[in-house]
């Protein structure tokens, strides 16, 4: 229903969306696992809701930047159940956006995310409904690098476990001083499950993402900036909160039209996900979008100069 709901949405909104629907039909799917592969989306939420606590927060500004909060003080930020499917519901509201252009994923308090709440991973801990909580959760984070919002996680304090994959789930992070990611799953005799190592590889590619699964590393954001994990270092000295900063970084990338951004956003994300010539193709259909749109027609018209 969620789909048909979502689907529908892209389908009757702008020309771009309509591009950005064409994008994900050719891809055969929005959602990784759908009742083809006998994934039941109600019957998990069911399952997952038995779990309670914490809250995702999603605050969106007229700036065309939004605000997503992992909320769970008390739990260094575990996912809770119910915050798993809050996580879907949030990214829905996202999806139908239209002008958005930013996204910063947050944790409450200082800290980004301590993965899994291990009260529900015990409770759960029969591979059937572990396999079913990965395939929802792997259908919501790749929604979320999808959404053609240009997103970044701002990680504070510590990403463990499935926080340190819900960060690879956002195009970029930036790490605070003396911030922490760490793939710690094979300490909990596990791998990541929530599309965290297949992301990591595409990030930092096959060696660096065998060191860092492979040997559970504390990851500090001086090795993070080097091995391509982290995009920037937030810097300690400077105005505001780190939030602010974060703002204040991500506005490089968000400053412009939402229509121009969100299909910055999509082009590369076409080119991340797709073959080379069905990536032209959407290409092609999201230029279409904005070729003698109002932001081209006004650049045309000031006779701009790029000095
Ligand atoms: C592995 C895969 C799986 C997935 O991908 O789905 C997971 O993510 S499993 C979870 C992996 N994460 C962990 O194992 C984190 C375990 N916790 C810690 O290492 C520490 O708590 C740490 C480093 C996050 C914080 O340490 P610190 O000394 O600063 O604080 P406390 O340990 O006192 O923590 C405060 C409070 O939070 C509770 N807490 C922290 N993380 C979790 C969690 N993941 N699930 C449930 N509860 C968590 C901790 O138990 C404390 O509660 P309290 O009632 O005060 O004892």
């Amino acid at each position: 229903m969620v789909l048909c709901a979502v689907r529908r949405q892209l389908l009757s909104s702008s020309s771009t969306c309509g591009a950005w629907a064409r994008f994900l039909q050719r891809q055969g799917r929005m959602f990784v696992y759908s009742s083809i592969h006998g994934f039941n989306q109600e019957e998990i939420q069911e399952k997952l809701q038995a779990f309670p606590g914490g809250s995702i927060d999603l605050l969106t500004q007229e700036s065309g930047l939004a605000v997503l909060t992992i909320n769970y003080p008390s739990r260094m930020n575990a996912f809770s159940g119910s915050m798993m499917v809050d996580l879907e519901e949030r990214v829905s509201q996202l999806e139908g956006w239209t002008d958005g252009k930013g996204l910063i994923v947050q944790g409450a308090s200082g800290t980004f995310c301590s993965g899994s709440d291990l009260n529900a991973v015990r409770a759960i801990s029969n591979p059937q409904d572990g396999m079913k909580m990965c395939m929802f959760m792997q259908n919501t984070l790749t929604r979320l690098l999808r959404l053609p919002l240009i997103s970044v996680a701002l990680v504070e304090g510590r990403a463990l476990g499935g926080g340190a994959e819900l960060s690879t789930a956002c195009d970029f992070r930036l790490m605070a001083s003396g911030s922490v990611i760490q793939f710690v799953h094979k300490h909990m005799g596990l791998v990541p499950g929530w599309g965290g190592a297949a992301r990591l590889v595409r990030i930092v590619g096959s060696q660096n993402a065998l060191k860092l699964l492979g040997g559970a590393v504390k990851v500090d954001p001086e090795l993070a900036l080097q091995i391509g994990l982290a995009d920037d270092i937030l810097q300690e000295e400077g105005t505001g909160t780190p939030l602010q900063r974060a703002e204040n970084w991500l506005s490089i990338y968000t400053k412009g039209p939402a229509p121009v951004i969100q299909a910055v956003k999509k082009v590369v994300l076409s080119g991340r996900e797709l073959l080379l010539s069905e990536a032209l193709r959407t290409e092609k259909d999201v230029f279409g979008t904005v070729w003698g749109g109002p932001a081209n027609l006004q650049a045309l018209a000031s006779k701009s100069k790029h000095r």
